[in-house]
């Protein structure tokens, strides 16, 4: 038998697998099945989850394990902030550590554990890196422009400026009125990017921001290869950085800036060093239910309610309870 579990940073929810405790190693194709079969709210089990989070070993210096990040639609991402800190929670308990690094796809991330944001409700603060603007590291292409920086681009939207980069997944921030970021494009907008498109032929996260005050914001995401999720670790990370190189009267650096989201909220501080910026994200990394299930169903992806185990942590009250204290 093998333990997952399911966790969320900011109520962006995955499964944690962690690939050391099984006697073979799922494919990659098999992960992809197994997140497609898992996250789905009808065929998986408690309604679903936005990923899976894959654990492995790492033979890097001071790493503790790798992440690798699944989304619904079973493409990988190259990093997941919110995911993050939940990996980094289970890898601390398991070793006993509370500061180390993480392997990802494109840099090992140095990730500790803070204090509790609340009563019951651990935190962890991860370092969100490598950032880039460049169209090499998005790529976005068709907007005759190199880089979008608070850039008009009609063909995206009429009458918004946009930012893009990449964290190192890719991102596209702009910022607006709340009636508008509660309306419908954000949703229209990050369909037709995450679609057949000339603009961003690999998708593209897509967050519509408020500015609710001087080192206050509040974020809401689309999601590539997700859809709407309740909140997106880099999204708001990304979303920061352009906060602060957009409205520098604002968004400060090396301050921490309260983001919230549909989710609850999570602290951003940003730094920049020999000209390349990077991004602490601090947040909770909760953990709802641990759930037994035989390794077999893994590698056949059919881990169904009737054929698991599941317990339920205290955890979730204690989020509830914290979320009802914060005011954006
Ligand atoms: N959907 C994202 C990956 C998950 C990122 C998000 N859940 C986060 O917390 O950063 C992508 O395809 O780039």
């Amino acid at each position: 038998m093998v333990t997952l579990l399911k966790v969320h940073g900011s109520m962006n929810q995955f499964f944690i697998l962690d690939q050391t405790l099984l006697d073979q190693p799922l494919t990659d194709d098999e992960l992809k099945k197994l997140a497609m079969q898992m996250t789905n709210s009808t065929t998986g089990i408690l309604n679903g989850a936005d990923g899976i989070l894959v654990v492995d070993q790492s033979d890097h210096p001071d790493v503790l394990g790798k992440m690798r990040v699944i989304n619904a639609d079973s493409s990988e991402a190259s990093m997941c902030g919110n995911g993050l800190r939940t990996v980094a929670r289970y890898l601390a308990e398991k070793t006993g550590r509370n500061s180390f690094k993480v392997e990802t796809m494109y840099a090992d991330l140095q990730v500790r554990q803070e204090s509790d944001f609340a009563t019951g409700v651990p935190a962890f603060a991860v370092e969100i890196s490598p950032v880039k603007f460049d169209k090499t590291a998005l790529p976005f292409d068709n907007l005759g422009h190199e880089r979008l920086l608070d850039t008009w681009v009609p063909e995206l939207a009429p009458g918004l400026k946009f930012s893009s980069l990449a964290v190192p997944n890719p991102h596209l921030i702009s910022f607006m009125d709340h009636d508008q970021l509660m309306g419908d494009l954000l949703g229209e907008l990050g369909a037709r990017l995450n679609g057949e498109n000339p603009y961003y032929p690999d998708g593209v996260n897509v967050n519509f921001a408020e500015i609710l005050g001087s080192n206050r914001i509040f974020v809401k995401t689309f999601e590539r290869g997700v859809g709407f999720t309740n909140a997106c670790g880099t999204g708001m990370s990304a979303t920061s950085l352009a906060f602060a190189l957009t409205h520098p009267d604002l968004g400060k650096f090396e301050e921490p800036i309260s983001v919230f989201n549909p989710g609850g909220m999570v602290k951003t501080i940003l730094h920049e060093s020999q000209g390349q910026y990077w991004i602490e994200l601090i947040g909770n990394a909760t953990e709802t239910h641990q759930i037994q299930v035989d390794e077999a169903l893994l590698h056949q992806a059919k881990v169904t309610t009737g054929q698991v185990t599941i317990s339920e942590t205290n955890e979730q009250a204690a989020y509830d309870q914290f979320i009802s204290t914060i005011k954006p």
